[in-house]
């Protein structure tokens, strides 16, 4: 549990995966409606000290997505993740999910998206206090065409979503497909007015997959763990990253967890917010990884030895890196100064 400074803190929110984010109490709830899965339980969450391969990571992906089958389960788990990011201080979140169908159910691509958008409504109608938008997300291991659709389908929710739907992600496992295939798709959303989140660089070795989907260019990167030099990078895409000044989507408690980086110290925040990069604090998957925003901020703090002070402007500059329009950014401006005096009297 982090302390109430971090608590308190107002944050930006700008890379959770739905499904990697069910916390064990949401857990339970769907496992009492599945009781064949129950041994399943502690299968979802790496706790405190424990640390998984990726590969290992990603089958447990496999186990959540069997607890996650209907409209139903992905109305329920998108109410509750909203609920538990937004009582965790987080007043601005894009979440992103990966539209899947379930013919047992009789979920469709279609319907996920719209059980999420509905649950997403329904937190605002109760109050809330979260602005709640939303990324369809394309799986790599699925290969261009399913992203095309994917696409479309998003094309089609940006258009009747009132400003809900805002952009795409690219993820998946790294090692899964060649990140080129899906330029044409992404490119695709991109003219569509649909912003690009995508995992990049997050195992070594993929320096021409990252040069090329840094072509595009996209909005904000996932991790970006391997594109400097001394990690096997290059300087080529730095340069490219702070060219367009590419905002990083850095989730500590994920690399450590899964092993793509050593420690905490030897994470790459260091390396970029050292060069004045912007550099946003997520979770990726609070509930796999048994984190919330409020401890990968004090994880950041602690580990670079940052000052109240500092940590507090590096979640005022996240505001920059959102999706939504200037306009909201504003407002959110407003709200954090409001609350800065109150924060900072506590000591
Ligand atoms: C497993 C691991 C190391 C996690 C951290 N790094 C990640 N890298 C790439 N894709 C991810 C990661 N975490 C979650 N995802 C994506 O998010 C999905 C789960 O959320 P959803 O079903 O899209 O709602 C996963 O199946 C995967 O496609
Ligand atoms: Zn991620």
């Amino acid at each position: 549990m982090a302390e109430q400074f971090y608590k308190d803190l107002p944050k930006v929110e700008l890379h959770a995966h739905l499904n990697g984010s069910i916390s064990s109490t949401t857990t339970e709830k769907l496992i009492t409606k599945k009781p064949q899965l129950s041994d399943q339980h502690n299968m979802t969450v790496i706790s405190r000290g424990q640390k998984r391969t990726l590969e290992e990571c990603f089958e447990m992906f496999k186990i959540i997505h069997q607890l996650t089958v209907s409209d139903e389960d992905i109305f329920v788990v998108t109410k509750d993740v909203v609920k538990e990011f937004a009582a965790d201080g987080v007043k601005y979140i894009e979440l992103r999910s990966t539209p899947r169908e379930e013919k047992s159910t009789g979920m469709t691509k279609k319907s996920y998206v719209s059980s999420v958008l509905e649950a997403i409504k329904q937190c605002k109608n109760e109050g809330v206090d979260i602005d709640v938008r939303f990324l369809l997300a394309i799986d790599r291991r699925n290969g261009p065409n399913i992203a095309m659709e994917t696409v479309k389908l998003a094309e089609e929710f940006f258009r009747s979503s009132d400003g809900v739907v805002v952009g795409l992600d690219l993820s998946g496992n790294p090692a899964v497909g060649d990140g080129k295939n899906f330029i044409a798709p992404l490119q695709a959303g991109r003219n569509l007015g649909l912003k690009l989140a995508l995992h990049l660089a997050e195992i070594p070795n993929q320096n021409e997959e990252s040069e090329m989907l840094l072509s595009i260019p996209p909005d904000r990167i996932g991790h970006g763990t391997f594109l400097h030099p001394e990690v096997g990078g290059s300087q080529r895409l730095v340069d490219t990253v702070k060219k367009y000044r590419i905002p990083l989507e850095l989730c500590f408690s994920s690399n450590v967890k899964s092993q793509t980086i050593s420690s905490y110290d030897q994470h790459h925040f260091h390396y970029w917010y050292n060069l004045g990069h912007p550099c946003v604090v997520c979770t990726d998957d609070k509930g796999v990884f048994g984190t919330d925003l409020s401890l990968e901020y004090q994880i950041t703090a602690s580990t670079f030895n940052l000052s109240k002070t500092q940590i507090w402007d590096l979640s005022y500059q996240s505001i920059n890196c959102i999706f939504a329009p200037e306009s909201v950014k504003s407002d959110l401006k407003r709200r954090w100064n409001e609350l800065k005096p109150g924060l900072f009297t506590q000591d």
